[in-house]
């Protein structure tokens, strides 16, 4: 007797986690239903032949019909007193297990605090090939596999290319767009030989994931590493039990012995290391465990090991890696010379790039950042049946708090009817408590579901510093694939990139429906943001690593479930997600790099349909790097990748995906995306900065000079007085009366654009995000000494721009700023400092109150009285 696994996750859901409710409930059912019972049997028998031969296809069963094993093995494998049984099972000769569990597919997680395993029926399995059986036909094998078992018709080239590399025995770098389908080229092997392909991975959440994806496509896979705490699955692992055996890098490390004997028994195909930009120390997510993977190849290579004909090949895959990352890629892991580097383009064609101004930090930003949020959120939640629940939340809210949005959107259709000002005194609070209300989320209200992956909560792998990049989470599923393998979704990206015409028609296109994930870089935010949109009945939920892991489960199933509208992470979120109808990624508050920028970003429109990423940021300040343990070559580098974040934002020229897809090395043959902001805007309008540009040079130079001659002249204890370009800027205003007025904002924009140049540098031996302590270099020195009619045309940056847009009065503050040591001159400053300001502060109290507020109704109330 068999049971679908939809039957057995709906017998938990129908009677809760305890097994024996469950086994009654299928048993009553089955008896109910006795021809779906002998369907499963006809499936299940037919395994005893399949197993025998591997090659041959036997199977009755239809394509991707996944059926699992009687409810009896089901739980005896899983509960503790029958482990006996199975170590039995581990004692038995290596075909003999492969006879009786080829076909018999764990299963990933314990799915219950019992250790309950879900054995899940290879229904497809006699589709393999022995490796031997690979042959000049091996594409037509691979159309069958991919057929039956993910429902797709053709491999994509760069997978075809993966392959292929893979055929003949040679290690393969993989370098492909988020969301490109990576996963396929190590999932392949593994059908198609019936040997074991070993997965590098570094988080148990995208593990755990990827297992249970391939249970619902019918391969059997397992994972382990410190979320696994059940050790048969390893002992089966090593004798063989699973095609494919995800592994994180520590635990892998010493599992070389058990894996040297797999290799010579069942056989080991290939050793994918994936994310593996997490190898290198010039990439974003550094895992220094990711670095002794070297000895794969030195574990598993022909002449340490007779019974190999060729070394087990290495396939490194990732989405984000700069020219540098590869190199160190391939170092690392040493990877043979003759490594084949699979490169598919980094763009995607239907992700709309922009980046806008906002100071990210308070509620007054909030308030105008996620208006068209709101209101975009709001009008569909009108015409959902989840409008009640909004309002019901509404409600609540204004009764609860005599200042919030009092029901706002039961009298509003648009954003413009509603006003934020009504949550004005919500204050957004930064207290601990906060944590126990995560945006709308109440955790009361969260049914804890029993049968869930509890055993990953506290398990988690851990990255090199946890606090920093915060993926201790990572992501759950709340509930286990629905059934069978049916309903793939084909998600035929168009062939956008190289049509100029569909891309145009991108730009003003509407999005689809879809989630949004807003990225924030303190977890305070993500509870701060969530709550302010939950004001306005948006379905919005906070996720971070230090949340209670019920409340992430929730947020996970309801974000794969659709019924949750915005997720407030921080990058705890994400890696590897494979939703396909994310329709927004908007990053709030700069990301410390391109890499990890591009990676969150690329978490939307995997359908292929048009979706936007929008860095809000503030353009005014330079960004400052997020606490962490580094070393001060990891300082160095980080403030590096912060400085190419920070450039990437403050660029007004170039087109985003142009800058994007470059920096990651590749030459980006379109020009332009046509849909980011810049090509839709255009780029400003090009100035001639050399009058500006040869003072500052000047500047630099006479200072800089001025400095150098005091050190070397004895005073080299005074080297804290390198004049900042703060300092140089002054002396500018002061020195010419034209520029008096200028702004150091400004300044700093034309500093970078000599720096590009090559006109100037850093002045002293640290990294920063932008030059702190400019240096003339040589080829400034001729530019400024030239006297030519070399000529300086330069788009503005963003920054720039800004300190055009909002002038500030420098000239009177550095006036104000003369004359500062006379006691006299200072006490009649701030006197006339204290009258000005004090008007500004009346005015705003004598403000009409707002009769469309509670606040303004209120204040009107008693101010009649
Ligand atoms: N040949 C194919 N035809 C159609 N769809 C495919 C094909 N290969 C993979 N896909 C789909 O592409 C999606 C993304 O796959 P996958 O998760 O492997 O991407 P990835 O490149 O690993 O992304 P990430 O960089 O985010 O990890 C999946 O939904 C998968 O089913
Ligand atoms: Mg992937």
């Amino acid at each position: 007797m068999g049971f679908e696994l939809s039957d057995i996750t709906n017998a938990v859901e129908v009677v809760g986690p305890s097994i024996d409710s469950a086994i009654d409930y299928l048993l009553d059912d089955s008896r109910r239903n006795t021809a779906s019972a002998s369907t499963s049997t006809a499936c299940f028998t037919s395994r005893a032949g399949m197993l025998g031969k591997r090659g041959s296809s036997s199977s009755s069963c239809s394509a991707g019909k996944i059926r699992q094993s009687s409810i009896n093995e089901f739980t005896q494998s899983a509960s503790r007193p029958k482990r006996s049984k199975t170590m039995n099972k581990l004692n038995m000769s290596q075909s003999e297990v492969l006879q009786r569990d080829m076909g018999v597919q764990n299963v990933h997680p314990p799915l219950a605090d019992s250790d309950l395993h879900v054995a899940t029926e290879k229904a497809v399995s006699s589709s393999y090939c022995k490796d031997e059986d690979i042959g000049p036909d091996w594409q037509k094998k691979v159309k069958t596999l991919l057929q039956k078992h993910f429902g797709f018709p053709l491999l994509k080239d760069f997978q075809k290319d993966a392959l292929e590399a893979w055929l003949s025995h040679q290690d393969c770098l993989v370098l492909a767009a988020t969301g490109s389908g990576k996963s396929l080229c190590f999932q392949i092997p593994a059908l198609l030989t019936g040997k074991v392909v070993i997965v590098i991975s570094p988080l148990i959440s995208l593990m755990h994931d990827q297992c249970l994806k391939l249970a619902k496509h019918g391969v059997s896979a397992c994972f382990l590493g410190s979320g696994q705490t059940d050790r048969s699955v390893e002992q089966k692992a090593m004798a063989g039990m699973y095609s494919i055996i995800y592994v994180c890098p520590e635990t892998i490390l010493r599992l070389i012995k058990p894996l040297q004997s797999l290799a010579e028994s069942r056989g080991i195909a290939l050793f994918a290391v994936d994310e593996v930009h997490c190898v290198s120390k010039w990439g974003h997510d550094f895992r220094p465990d990711y670095r002794r993977l070297s000895v794969l190849r030195e574990s598993f290579r022909m002449d340490t090991m007779k019974f190999l004909k060729f070394d087990i090949p290495i396939m490194a895959l990732t989405a984000t890696a700069t020219t540098r990352v590869r190199e160190d890629i391939l170092q690392s892991l040493h990877m043979s010379k003759a490594t084949k580097i699979v490169l598919t383009s980094f763009f995607r064609p239907n992700l709309r790039f922009l980046v806008k101004h906002s100071k990210t930090s308070s509620l007054a930003s909030y308030k105008k950042d996620f208006h068209e949020l709101i209101s975009i959120y709001s009008r569909k939640g009108k015409s959902s049946s989840k409008n009640k629940l909004m309002s019901t939340n509404l409600e609540e809210n204004s009764e609860s708090s005599d200042n919030a949005s009092n029901g706002c959107m039961d009298e509003c259709n648009g954003i413009n009817e509603i006003n934020v000002d009504d949550v004005e005194g919500d204050a957004v609070t930064d207290s601990d408590n906060e944590v126990s209300s995560p945006g709308r989320y109440g955790l009361d209200s969260l049914k804890d579901r029993q049968l869930s992956v509890e055993y990953l909560e506290d398990e988690c792998d851990v990255v090199q510093d946890v606090d920093d990049l915060d993926v201790s989470c990572g992501e759950f599923s709340g509930k286990l694939p629905l059934k069978g393998c049916s309903g793939f979704l084909l998600h035929k990206t168009p062939d956008l990139a190289n049509d100029p015409g569909e891309r145009a028609k991108l730009r003003h296109k509407p999005l689809e429906d879809g989630p949004t994930i807003i990225y924030a870089p303190t977890r305070k935010e993500t509870l701060s943001i969530s709550k302010f949109l939950s004001k306005f009945g948006i379905k919005a939920a906070a996720y971070n690593a230090k949340l209670p892991k019920s409340h992430l489960r929730q947020v996970h199933k309801e974000f794969h479930e659709n019924t949750l509208q915005v997720i407030v992470a921080t990058i705890a979120f994400g890696m590897g997600i494979d939703k396909l109808n994310v329709r927004r990624i908007i990053h709030y508050g700069w990301p410390q790099s391109l890499e990890a920028y591009y990676q969150e970003a690329g978490r939307a429109g995997r359908d292929g349909k048009v979706a936007e990423c929008v860095l809000y940021a503030n353009l005014s300040r330079t960004p400052t790097l997020l606490p962490s343990q580094r070393s001060e070559e990891q300082t160095k580098q980080a403030y590096k990748m912060l400085s190419d974040c920070f450039r990437y934002g403050m660029n007004t020229s170039c087109c985003r995906a142009k800058t994007l897809v470059e920096y990651f090395g590749e030459h980006f043959l379109l020009e332009k995306c046509l849909v980011c902001d810049i090509c839709i805007k255009g780029p400003p309008e090009r100035q001639s900065l050399k009058a500006e540009a040869m003072i500052f040079l000047q500047v630099v130079s006479t200072h800089c000079r001025n400095f150098a001659d005091i050190s070397y002249g004895g005073y080299e204890g005074r080297l804290g007085e390198r004049p900042n370009i703060k300092a140089l800027v002054s002396r500018i205003r002061e020195q010419y009366q034209q520029f008096s007025a200028s702004d150091l904002l400004w300044w700093r924009g034309l500093a970078r654009l000599l720096e590009v140049e090559g006109f100037i540098r850093e002045g002293d031996d640290m990294t920063r995000v932008q030059i702190k302590y400019p240096e003339v270099t040589e080829r400034g020195r001729q530019f400024l000494s030239s006297e030519t009619e070399q000529p300086f045309h330069v788009y503005a940056e963003a920054d720039m721009l800004l300190s055009m847009t909002s002038p500030k009065s420098f000239s009177s503050f550095a006036e104000w700023g003369k004359g500062w040591a006379d006691p006299e001159i200072r006490r009649q400053r701030l006197q006339r400092k204290r009258t000005w300001k004090s008007p500004r502060k009346r005015k705003s109290r004598k403000r009409q109150p707002d009769s469309n507020t509670v606040r303004g109704r209120l204040t009107a109330k008693l101010s009649k009285k």
